[in-house]
């Protein structure tokens, strides 16, 4: 701080000391906005019209004003106020500078831009700054905020120089422009602990009328009410006025009606800046921004630089707040118009439809509102209205932007559907050429999409619908290879069915048959299969656009499926029951018929050993072809060798167990069948012997003399032998034997009932007679010879034999061929 000199210079003799300022017009002659004074003139334009601050303030400090090595004791103190309410004079009265006063005759504008000097006797830097308000600025605020808060953020003390009677006006009284300066100081200089800075309002013209406390108060409240509406920054919004500013007042008389009080008063006021001593003295050290002489120029041109830097400072002059105003309102009753236009469009686009003149629609509606902004809007301030425009067109632009991503949405939907028909018509029931169609189904629903959503467009957005688009083309992806997998499995399942129609039915054949190379036949038909069904695949999968990789697994695999298929159908056709039945087939077919396939017909003296031994061990032999695929596994395909699910003991079809159980079986069955040919050989060898014609011709010579000598029983004879005949001959033998029969057992139940025998013993008295004769045949050594494993049968078994000899004539009767034979085991069976 400085020490001022405690003699303070009366004002009368500063006014006089100092030589009358030369008028404006005469310094404002100089090139690049800036004043030029003469050498000796102690003032300098410090931010000049064109907002430009001089790089001479440090030169002037240190050479002309000798303040520059002062360090922090200096002071400084600037004016604000309206335009031409003496500030200038104000400054000269107090300061003893010679900073420009108004010529009374013209009435114009004096201080322009930012003057600064050095008070007389004192280290102290004088701010005139021009006025505001003024008249050749008209509503061009721009400056007069600019400078005002530059003042507050480098002076200590703020004269606010003011007619009384602008006391209690708004405008008059710069609040607008002090709540403008109070909001962006905040924002920019204000932190915690920052110096205050001392607003010293000097009431001009003061008349006393109204006590100056009354002016200060009514002014307080004024500054109060505005601080409360100021935009706080965060950490800020309770903040007080008193918080950054400390307040002063005086009262100044009328410089040419009272020109005795005005000096006085003036005396006085300058002594509250000179005298440390008097107590309203106004320099506070809580004022002082604490930045050292030397680094003064610096400071003020940074807080310059960033003053006019900043945005918030931009605010708008009455033309431009009333064209805001009226572009507003206008704008308003445009977009109602508008919104009234386009609210069809929402309500079909919520429903799902796809509007394909959307864009062309809307672009009329959008152009005749900007046309009605346009007409209303164009006769206000042209930059504002320019910027309205603009927003109206964003508004109307978003608003339709909603409409143009529900169409999207609607499209992205429909050209799926479209894919999806376009796809399923070219691949009903085929799925050859697959890519190809693929790609054609795609390209339509692609081509209509990009139409749609092009078209859809409003022409002045720049809407960007890619996005979408990638979306729409992922889900097409998705679909595709969903599709390519379900047209890849239907071929591989036209290729199972394939296989297995060529491989199921030729291995079975060919295992009912039993060739000694059944095995090598088997697998030729396995591979012959497989060459044929890889060329097919490959052949399809080349329609699919599938890579050399994709398609060489996709054979692999086929050809492992193929062989898993292969061995499944050998474990079904292995089970015991079908292994037993094709033993049995193939003993049979050697056995029961003779090499022409004519049926055997067992008579006494018949070799019935020899072919049953041949039979059997025939169809022993089959059992053990059938035990092991006896081909080598390098036979086998190389890909399903290798691939890992390949187990090489599948190559063995019936275990060593099994294999013993089924032999066993089956012989036990043979034995059955043996048992049969034996028996039917005694059914054809009971009938009556010769000796018993002979004994009933002999024994019967009586009655039959006794007959032919009787006419009556002649002839009932010759009817009978006739009747006989006829039936033979019309085929009629087994029907009237079974009447016999029926009749003979009506017969034997009568006789069951009267002679209380049971009706079983009566039947089967024949039968029994003839299991005895059985029974001792098939304990014959000759028997055992040809079947060690045979044991001895048990009664029951015996019983079941008994049926079955009685089933062999009839079928050999009937002709059946050895096909039938699985039914006749079922029979059995059962
Ligand atoms: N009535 C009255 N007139 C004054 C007073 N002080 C100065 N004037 C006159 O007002 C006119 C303007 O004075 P300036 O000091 O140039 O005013 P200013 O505010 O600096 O003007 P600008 O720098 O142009 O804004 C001059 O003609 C002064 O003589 C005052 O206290 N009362």
């Amino acid at each position: 701080m400085s020490d001022l000199p405690l003699h303070v210079p009366d004002v009368d003799s500063l006014s006089t000391n100092v030589a009358p300022p030369p008028l404006s017009p005469a310094k404002t002659g100089a090139a690049g906005g800036w004043v030029t004074l003469d050498a000796a003139d102690p003032r300098l334009q410090a931010v000049n019209e064109n907002q430009e601050f001089t790089p001479d303030l440090l030169d002037y400090m240190k050479n002309k004003w000798d303040i520059v090595s002062r360090g922090f004791d200096y002071n400084v103190v600037a004016v604000f106020g309206s335009q031409s309410t003496g500030k200038s004079t104000l400054l000269n009265r107090l300061f003893g500078t010679n900073f420009d006063v108004m010529d009374e005759v013209s009435r114009q504008q004096t201080t322009k831009g930012i003057w600064v000097s050095k008070a007389k006797d004192a280290d102290l830097l004088v701010l005139d700054v021009e006025g505001t308000d003024g008249r050749e600025r008209g509503e061009d605020q721009d400056f007069e905020r600019k400078s005002a808060l530059f003042s507050i953020a480098i002076a200590e003390v703020l004269l606010v120089n003011m007619w009384e009677n602008q006391v209690g006006l708004y405008n008059g009284a710069n609040m607008g422009l002090l709540k403008t300066v109070f909001e962006v100081n905040l924002q920019l200089f204000q932190q915690k602990g920052s110096p205050k800075t001392c607003l010293f309002f000097v009431i001009r013209d003061f008349t006393g009328v109204t006590p100056i406390e009354n002016l200060s108060g009514s002014l307080m409240k004024d500054l109060e009410r505005i601080w409360a509406g100021l935009i706080k920054p965060p950490g800020k919004e309770g903040s007080l006025i008193s918080d950054f500013f400390e307040f002063n007042f005086a009262g100044l008389p009328h410089k040419v009606y009272a020109l005795q009080a005005f000096n006085a008063e003036a005396q006085k006021l300058k002594s509250r800046f000179y005298d440390k001593q008097d107590p309203a003295y106004t320099f506070k050290p809580t004022f002082h921004k604490h930045i050292p002489a030397d680094g003064f120029p610096q400071f003020a041109e940074a807080i310059w630089e960033k003053i006019v830097t900043n945005r918030d400072l931009d605010l708008p002059t009455q033309q431009q707040l009333l064209a805001q105003y009226r572009c507003d309102e206008i704008m308003r009753v445009a977009y109602e118009a508008f919104a009234v236009e386009i609210k069809p469009y929402r309500n079909q686009l919520e429903s799902g439809k796809v509007l394909e003149t959307l864009g062309k629609e809307t672009q009329q509606h959008f152009m005749t509102a900007l046309e009605a902004f346009d007409q209303d809007g164009s006769r206000y301030n042209k930059e504002v209205y320019q910027k309205k425009r603009g927003e109206f067109k964003d508004k109307m632009s978003q608003a339709l932007h909603v409409y143009y991503v529900q169409q999207l949405r609607n499209l992205h939907k429909r050209s799926l559907q479209i894919f999806n028909e376009r796809l399923s018509e070219k691949m009903r029931g085929d799925d050859s050429d697959f890519a190809l169609k693929l790609r054609e189904s795609r390209q339509e629903a692609e081509s209509y999409y990009t139409r749609v959503s092009e078209a859809s467009k409003l022409l002045e957005a720049d809407w960007d619908g890619d996005e979408y688009f990638y979306q729409f083309q992922a889900e097409i992806d998705d679909i595709a290879t969903q599709k390519r997998t379900e047209a890849m499995n239907r071929v591989v399942k036209n290729l199972d069915r394939y296989i297995s129609q060529n491989l199921i039915e030729p291995v079975e054949v060919l295992l009912n048959d039993g060739p000694t190379d059944v095995w090598k036949k088997i697998f030729a038909t396995f591979t012959q299969t497989l060459e044929k069904a890889e060329t097919q695949l490959a052949k399809q999968l080349a329609g699919f656009d599938s890579s050399a990789d994709e398609i060489a697994t996709s054979v692999r695999e086929m050809k492992y499926q193929a062989w898993d298929l292969m061995q499944k159908t050998i474990k079904d056709e292995f089970a015991d029951v079908k292994v037993l039945e094709r033993l049995r087939h193939r003993f049979e077919t050697r056995f029961r018929y003779d090499e022409s396939g004519v049926p055997r017909v067992w008579s006494a003296g018949d070799d019935i050993d020899g072919p049953f031994t041949r039979a059997r061990d025939d169809a022993d032999q089959l059992s053990i072809l059938y035990a092991k695929m006896d081909v080598p596994q390098s036979d086998l395909d190389r890909s399903i060798l290798d691939d890992d699910r390949f187990d090489p003991s599948s190559f063995v079809v019936l275990s060593p167990v099994r294999l013993q159980s089924i032999r066993d079986k089956f012989k036990r069955e043979a034995d059955l069948l043996f048992v049969e040919a034996k028996r039917s050989i005694v059914v054809n060898q009971v009938g009556p012997s010769k000796l018993f014609y002979l004994m009933a011709f002999g024994l019967g010579w009586n009655e039959l003399v006794a007959i032919l000598s009787n006419p009556y029983l002649t002839l009932i004879s010759l009817l009978c032998l006739a009747a006989a005949y006829a039936i033979w001959r019309t085929g009629m033998t087994r029907p009237v034997l079974n009447v016999a029969r029926a009749t003979l057992k009506e017969t034997a139940t009568q006789i069951s009932e009267r002679t209380g025998v049971s009706l079983d013993t009566v039947m089967n008295l024949r039968n029994s007679a003839t299991l005895q004769r059985l029974e001792r045949s098939a304990s014959s050594p000759a028997f055992h010879s040809n079947n060690t494993t045979m044991r001895r049968r048990h009664p029951a078994d015996a019983a079941d034999a008994q049926d079955e000899v009685e089933m062999v004539p009839t079928a050999a009767a009937a002709g059946r061929s050895s096909d039938t034979i699985s039914d006749r085991y079922r029979t059995r069976d059962a």
